[in-house]
């Protein structure tokens, strides 16, 4: 892998190209990823905001559940945001019938946890990793984490609830940085994106 990553983005439903936007900006070579065949040529991927039991069910119709289980299980670096947030958690409080996730951190994600108190809202959230000040975090019918495994890091906090976490290769924001002009959540990503591509060259 060259100094610029090709991250793809799971465009199955749901806000695709504002991260692929964000991506770019980040330095990364960015592509939507719907089959199987997509997913093998990409060096990491981003999961988008949107409707996770339609994610859920779109990536079956696909084919493409299966082969996104297993690059996770072989450390592809990936990054959830909200919905996307929900498909990374090992298991979920609430499912609707028929939603899968892919899974990858060993936590519980409560679905439209800050929904019942306040449907989209705005926040500043400080997160471990992202120097320079707090991002700007905007939730809409947002997850919060329930809880998490011993092997999960926590990045950041809202009122109390988990809403980053990193395990491994796979980070979840239960906000929506591709929504901001500020990429630095992006930058991140790409940056595990590259220290994996390094470490898998050596
Ligand atoms: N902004 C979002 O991605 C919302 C997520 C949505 N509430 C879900 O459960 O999938």
């Amino acid at each position: 892998m060259s100094d610029t990553p090709v991250i793809g983005v799971l465009a199955l439903q749901g806000d695709v190209r504002e991260h692929l936007v964000a991506l770019a900006v980040a330095d990364a070579v960015a592509r939507p990823v719907r089959r199987p065949e997509e997913l093998a040529e990409v060096d990491g991927l981003v999961v988008p905001g949107g409707e996770s039991t339609t994610i859920s069910k779109l990536a079956v119709l696909f084919g493409v559940m299966e082969p996104l289980r297993a690059r996770v299980r072989d450390g592809m670096p990936v990054y959830g945001t909200c919905a996307g947030m929900i498909m990374l958690a090992d298991k979920i409080l609430d499912p609707r019938s028929g939603q899968e996730t892919i899974g990858g951190i060993d936590m519980i994600v409560r679905r439209n946890a800050f929904g019942r108190q306040n449907e989209s809202f705005e926040a500043a959230v400080d997160v471990r990793g992202v120097e320079g000040g707090p991002v700007e975090g905007v939730f809409i019918r947002a997850p919060w984490v329930e809880s998490v495994g011993a092997a999960v890091e926590v990045l950041a906090e809202h009122d109390g609830h988990v809403v980053a976490v990193r395990q491994g290769n796979a980070l979840a924001t239960s906000f929506h940085p591709e929504l901001t002009g500020d990429h630095r959540v992006h930058r991140l990503f790409a940056d595990m994106v590259r220290a994996n591509g390094a470490a898998r060259s050596l």
